[in-house]
């Protein structure tokens, strides 16, 4: 048997490693590099894993914790877990069940799923396919033509969705130079299914969505401030998340600008390549927060345990990125619920040992920092 054609029974999949080194062997080559890469010399996007290895737990012994009850409350809805799916492009890149696959998985676990403004499938396909009980939310880019931004938002809000996200770190795409080696273009049959060709660009703009780099040149608004928040809720009557923040700087614009949430973020380490870990920058959006709106983070979360560490510093949940399109590509739908399944179990465990029946009693003492 051809080594692509190896991948492990469901049951020998455990963990995330289990799953990435199944995708990386079904995935073609240059499809593995798009997701798997970062940006540069893709120092943030090894400081994002890396910074998590560097926490340890502290155990608890005889803490009669019982059946933890790993679900939370947040913006007024119920998630299974403190962990949902960060908002990827493409997800038919991975496997032909696309969003509405993840999204089936999602919703049998009740966790939430942040649908990408370049998702592959309708927003109303993947809303109907996550079932009733889970929360979907939709990322925007913020486009040139405001149009197209102002009408995903409208068009998110009648389909159900719970909350907007704009993504604040992606003027244009950051420089992947896996990306650029491979001269890497989404194959002509996998399109972003929610927008319109002729409204992707400005008049006499590229139009071409196959090169995700020179289309975000082209289309996406280079001088957007933090006005798009209030617009966005104003148009839509939904919460705005501000996804992409590192800073207490960003924080206190988007709390002034109005954001009912923040998503401490480097964009996976594929935009500006040198920003710190996610990890590492949590602390000092927590504290600018000042406990006024919940603080989530994406970056590197690879199983339950690093979900705790999140939550331990402060996180109120947090987003899981690649792992999720590795899961899809290893077993369409029932692969991602596998894997989310294998991260709650994994969270259950932290709590046990650590001695936590809730996730709003999981503070830092339950960990150890680096020296
Ligand atoms: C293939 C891929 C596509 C992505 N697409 C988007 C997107 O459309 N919008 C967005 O805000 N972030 C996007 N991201 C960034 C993720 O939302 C998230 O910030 C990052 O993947 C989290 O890191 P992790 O992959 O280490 O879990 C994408 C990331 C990857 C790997
Ligand atoms: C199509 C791209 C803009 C999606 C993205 O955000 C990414 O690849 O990181």
């Amino acid at each position: 048997m051809s080594e692509a054609a190896a991948v492990p029974p469901r049951a020998r999949l455990l963990d995330c490693a289990d799953f990435t080194d199944a995708a990386r062997r079904v995935l073609p080559r240059d499809v593995w590099d798009f997701i798997a890469g970062g940006a540069g010399r893709e120092r943030t996007l090894a400081a994002n894993e890396a910074a998590f290895g560097s926490v340890r737990l502290r155990p608890r012994g005889l803490s009669a914790v019982g059946e933890p009850d790993t679900a939370i409350r947040v913006l007024g809805d119920r998630w299974g877990a403190p962990l949902g799916i960060a908002p990827l492009a493409y997800h038919e890149l991975a496997h032909a069940d696309g969003e509405s696959g993840t999204a089936e998985a999602a919703g049998a676990l009740g966790l939430p799923l942040v649908v990408s403004t370049f998702a592959s499938q309708p927003l109303e396909r993947i809303r109907a396919a996550a079932g009733t009980s889970t929360p979907l939310w939709l990322q925007l880019y913020c486009f040139r033509d405001q149009r197209v931004t102002d009408g995903l938002a409208r068009r998110a809000a009648d389909a159900g969705y719970q909350a907007l996200v704009v993504t604040v770190d992606t003027p244009y795409m950051g420089r992947r130079l896996r990306d650029l080696r491979n001269d890497f273009r989404v194959p002509a049959h996998i399109r972003p299914a929610n927008l319109e060709p002729d409204r992707q660009a400005p008049p006499g703009g590229a139009t071409d969505t196959d090169s995700p780099s020179a289309h975000s040149r082209s289309a996406f608004c280079p001088d957007q401030d933090w006005t798009v928040v209030g617009r966005l809720r104003r148009l839509s009557g939904l919460p705005v998340l501000a996804k992409g923040v590192m800073t207490a700087q960003d924080t206190r614009a988007a709390l002034s600008a109005g954001a009912a949430g923040i998503v401490v973020s480097n964009h996976g380490g594929r935009q500006l390549d040198g920003a710190p870990a996610a990890l590492d920058a949590l602390g000092e959006v927590v504290t600018a927060a000042e406990g006024r709106v919940p603080v989530f983070l994406d970056g590197g979360v690879r199983g339950g345990a690093d979900a705790f560490v999140a939550l331990a510093l402060g996180a109120t949940a947090v987003f899981v990125g690649r792992p999720v399109l590795y899961a899809l590509a290893a077993d369409g739908a029932p692969g991602v619920r596998r894997l989310l399944s294998l991260l709650c179990g994994e969270l259950t465990d932290t709590m046990v040992f650590t001695g936590h029946r809730t996730v709003p009693s999981i503070d830092a003492t339950a960990v150890e920092m680096p020296r």
